[in-house]
C-alpha cells in the first residue's frame, strides 16, 4: 500500500468554530487518517491574540499571530476568521503557494467569490464552503454535486441560526429582541458583529451564495433584496400567533418570468414573514435552519438541521476538508465505499427500542397485574397502558355467554429486542392472554 506523506493544515481563527475545528482535528486524527488515505497534521492557528482565553483547551504551542508563514507551509488552509480582510488576502495567499482552501465565510465569498473561484481555478486550487450557508447542513455539496444534473427551480428557507433563535424565542418566551441576542452570542451563533444577523445581512450573503449555484449564474449581493428583523415587533408576533402564523425570517431564490418584459431570470430576496404553524419551517426553532429546495426533476426536497453553532459548524468544515484532502492525496473523489473501520453488525436481538403491544386480554380481575409482572419479569418496563373494552359476543348456537375480552396497548421503556420477544413469547403462552394482536416498534421521539 502506498503511504502519502502527512498533509499540513492551517487553521487561521480559533473562535467560535475554529476552536472546535482544531479540537476534533486533534481527537479524531487517526480515524481522520484512515478516511483521507494520509495524515492531517494541524500545524498552527493563526489568531489575533495568542494569550485570549478560549473555551476549548488547545496546545498553546499551536497559536500564532502570523498568519502569513502558516500559510506558507500548509498544504490545506482553512479560514474561520470572517469578515472580508484580510480574509480574502490570505485565501488569495494559500491558493497562489498551492494550497486548498476551505471557509466558511459568506461574507467574504458573497462578496468576493468570483475572484476567489477565478483564482482557485486558474491554479487547479479547491476551494470548498459548505460551512458558509446553512452551517452543519449539508446544502451547497448537494446543489453542486447531486443536483448538478437537474434544473432547480426555487429554493426557500431559514438560513440564520441567530435570528431564528431570536424569534423563537420572541414567540415562545416573550423574550425582547436584546434578550434573545445577548443569549445567542453567548452560545456563539451570532456574527462578530451581530448586526449582519438582525439586518439580515448574513441571510442576504446566503441567499446569493444559494442563488448562484442553484441557478448556475452569478448572483450579486446587492441583487438581493434585504430586510432583517430589526423592525419585527412583540405585537407583531402576537398577532401573527393569533392568526395562527409564526414570524420566520426567509431567504427565497426562484426563477421567474418578468412580468413585463417576459424575460426569464432569477430573484433573490430575505425578509421576515408569516409562515403558517402547519408549515414545516414553523417547527424550526432555536438556532436551528431549513432549506427547501424545488427541482424539475427531483421535486421537492427538505434539508433541516443545526444553522449556527462552532461545534456542528465544524461537521460542515471536516466534511469539506476531508473531500478535498482526499482528492489532494490521490488526485479523485473521495472513497465510493468506505470500510476502514471493520465494525460487526449486529443482529436485532441486539438493538435497543420502544414497543407498542396490543394484547386481546380475558375481562376479568388482576388482569393487568399478572400482565404487568409478565413484562418486569423480562426486565421490560412498562411506560403507559390504554385499555378498551371488546363488547361481550352473545354466544354460540348453545346460547352459552362468551366472556367479554379488553384490548390493552401497552406502551414500552427501552428495550432490546431479545427482551421483548421473551417477553411477548411469554404472554402469548399465558392463560389472561387471548391474542397478541401486534407488536410494533416506537421509533423517532
Ligand atoms: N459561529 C457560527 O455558528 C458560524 C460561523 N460561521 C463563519 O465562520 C467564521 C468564523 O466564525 P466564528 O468562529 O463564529 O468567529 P469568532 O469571532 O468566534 O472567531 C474568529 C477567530 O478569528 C481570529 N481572527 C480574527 N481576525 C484575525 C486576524 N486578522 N488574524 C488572525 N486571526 C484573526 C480571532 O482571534 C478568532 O480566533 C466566520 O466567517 C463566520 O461567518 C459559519 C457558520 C456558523
Ligand atoms: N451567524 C450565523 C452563523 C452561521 O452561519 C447564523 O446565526 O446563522
Ligand atoms: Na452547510
Amino acid at each position: 500500500m502506498i503511504e502519502y506523506r502527512n498533509l499540513r493544515v492551517a487553521l487561521l481563527g480559533g473562535g467560535s468554530v475554529g476552536a472546535q475545528v482544531a479540537r476534533l482535528l486533534l481527537e479524531q486524527k487517526d480515524e481522520l487518517a484512515s478516511r483521507v488515505g494520509a495524515g492531517l497534521e494541524l500545524i498552527g492557528i493563526a489568531v489575533r491574540d495568542v494569550d485570549a482565553e478560549r473555551t476549548v483547551d488547545l496546545p498553546r504551542e499551536l497559536f500564532t499571530t502570523d498568519a502569513e508563514s502558516l500559510i506558507l507551509g500548509a498544504d490545506v488552509v482553512i479560514e474561520l476568521i470572517g469578515g472580508i480582510e484580510p480574509a480574502r488576502s490570505y485565501i488569495l495567499l494559500a491558493i497562489n503557494s498551492g494550497a486548498d482552501v476551505v471557509t466558511a465565510n459568506k461574507a467574504l465569498l458573497a462578496a468576493h467569490g468570483p475572484e476567489l473561484f477565478e483564482a482557485a481555478d486558474k491554479v487547479g486550487a479547491q476551494l470548498n464552503y459548505e460551512a458558509a450557508v446553512a452551517g452543519a447542513i449539508p446544502i451547497v455539496r448537494p446543489l453542486r454535486d447531486s443536483l448538478a444534473g437537474d434544473q432547480v427551480n426555487r429554493i426557500l428557507g431559514i438560513v440564520n441560526g441567530t435570528t431564528n433563535f431570536i424569534l423563537d424565542r420572541m414567540d415562545t418566551e416573550g423574550s425582547s429582541l436584546e434578550e434573545a441576542l445577548a443569549v445567542a452570542t453567548e452560545l456563539g451563533y451570532a456574527e462578530a458583529d451581530p448586526t449582519a444577523d438582525i439586518g439580515g445581512y448574513d441571510a442576504a450573503q446566503k441567499a446569493a451564495l444559494l442563488a448562484s449555484l442553484a441557478f448556475h449564474t452569478t448572483v450579486p449581493l446587492e441583487s438581493v433584496y434585504r430586510e432583517g428583523i430589526t423592525k419585527v415587533t412583540a405585537q407583531q408576533i402576537e398577532s401573527a400567533r393569533k392568526a395562527g402564523f409564526v414570524i420566520k425570517l426567509l431567504a427565497i431564490c426562484e426563477r421567474l418570468v418578468h412580468p413585463e418584459t417576459g424575460v426569464e431570470g432569477v430573484s433573490a430576496r430575505v425578509y421576515p414573514a408569516f409562515v403558517h404553524r402547519s408549515h414545516p419551517l414553523a417547527s424550526v426553532h432555536g438556532a436551528n435552519n431549513a432549506v427547501f429546495v424545488e427541482a424539475e426533476a427531483a421535486g421537492s426536497l427538505m434539508f433541516y438541521g443545526a444553522g449556527a453553532g462552532g461545534v456542528q459548524t465544524a461537521s460542515a468544515v471536516l466534511g469539506d476538508l476531508v473531500s478535498l484532502a482526499r482528492r489532494h492525496v490521490v488526485g479523485g473523489p473521495g472513497f465510493a465505499a468506505s470500510n476502514h473501520a471493520d465494525l460487526p453488525v449486529f443482529e436485532i436481538g441486539s438493538v435497543t427500542t420502544r414497543y407498542a403491544i396490543t394484547l386481546e386480554v380475558t375481562d376479568e380481575p388482576g388482569v393487568l397485574a399478572t400482565i404487568a409482572s409478565v413484562f418486569s419479569d423480562h426486565g421490560v418496563s412498562l411506560a403507559q397502558v390504554e385499555q378498551s373494552m371488546t363488547p361481550a359476543s352473545t354466544g354460540t348456537a348453545s346460547h352459552e355467554a362468551v366472556p367479554s375480552t379488553a384490548t390493552l396497548v401497552i406502551g414500552t421503556h427501552e428495550a432490546t429486542e431479545a427482551a421483548l420477544a421473551a417477553t411477548v413469547a411469554s404472554l402469548a403462552a399465558n392463560s389472561v392472554v387471548t391474542n397478541v394482536a401486534s407488536v410494533l416498534r416506537v421509533e423517532g421521539a
